[in-house]
């Protein structure tokens, strides 16, 4: 399987702050690649290096090859807030990336129509934002990422402002996505739960100064559902990441 991105001996200071030291894993294409870790281990930081809106200050990422020095343009991000223009109609906020990259929203009515129905937003394609729930929002959001099938999607914590029961949800509507479109995804959460569930490989990380502390492969069959939550395949891979995220406190 080819790579999409590497992270090579990935250092971020912030003044006296190390935030990011010496951290190296890869993505492989069409992967779905998530980043557990305590809270401050630089996890947003290591997006943003991606996204190239930061700069390293050591090492570097690699997006198919290239370094990354500055903004990139081929991504879809989606944040903790689904940040919707609330003038704009739910479709509308979804054909605003194609409009924004200069195409003709036309031209991706139909996709985004598709996309919406994966996300089980259909019929919600007139209101506007504030008629939606949080998590039909965050869906939404991700729908827009996804819109243009862009070589990278960054996630930061997608679903950390939503309740439980509907974290659970998301995390499958954010399979079924995933599964049409198969885009290469890096993803950043808290909840063990949802990186085993969702990914192909879990990255670990210890607290700041976040370093990589293990690379776990999660080669459990697809598509994933709850009762893959009860598999004790599933459960020992929870316990392995859980673990390393313990490990590396200890260490502090
Ligand atoms: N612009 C900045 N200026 C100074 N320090 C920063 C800046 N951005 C992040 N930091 C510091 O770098 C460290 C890592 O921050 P980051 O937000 O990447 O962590 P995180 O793992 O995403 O945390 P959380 O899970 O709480 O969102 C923190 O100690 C933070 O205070």
């Amino acid at each position: 399987m080819s790579t999409s991105l590497i992270v090579e001996n990935l250092s971020k200071r912030f003044g006296s702050t190390l935030a990011i030291d010496q951290a190296s894993f890869s993505v492989p294409k069409n992967s779905f690649v998530s980043i557990v870790g305590p809270s401050g281990c630089g996890k947003s930081t290591l997006l943003r290096i991606a996204a190239g809106l930061v700069r390293a200050s050591g090492g570097r990422i690699k997006l198919r090859g290239q370094e990354v020095t500055g903004p990139i343009r081929d991504v879809g991000m989606v944040f903790q807030s689904p940040v919707l223009l609330p003038w704009r109609t739910t479709l509308g906020n979804i054909l605003f990336v194609a409009e924004m990259g200069g195409l003709r929203a036309a031209d991706y009515e139909g996709r985004a129509r598709e996309l919406m129905a994966l996300a089980g937003l259909s019929g919600f394609e007139e209101s506007r934002p504030f008629e939606l729930s949080g998590g039909m929002q965050q869906r939404a959001a991700i729908c827009r990422a996804m819109l243009l099938k862009p070589s990278l999607i960054l996630m930061d914590e997608p679903f950390g402002a939503l309740d439980v029961i509907t974290r659970e949800r998301m995390g499958f509507a954010l399979q079924t996505l995933w599964e049409e479109s198969r885009n290469t995804v890096l993803f950043v959460t808290h909840s063990i739960t949802e990186a085993v569930l969702l990914s192909d490989i879990v990255v670990v990380m210890s607290p700041r100064p976040g370093r990589i502390h293990d690379i776990v492969e999660i080669d459990l069959p697809r598509s994933r559902t709850s009762a893959t939550l009860r598999d004790p395949r599933f459960v020992a891979f929870a316990a392995r990441v859980r673990e390393g995220i313990e490990a590396g406190e200890t260490e502090y």
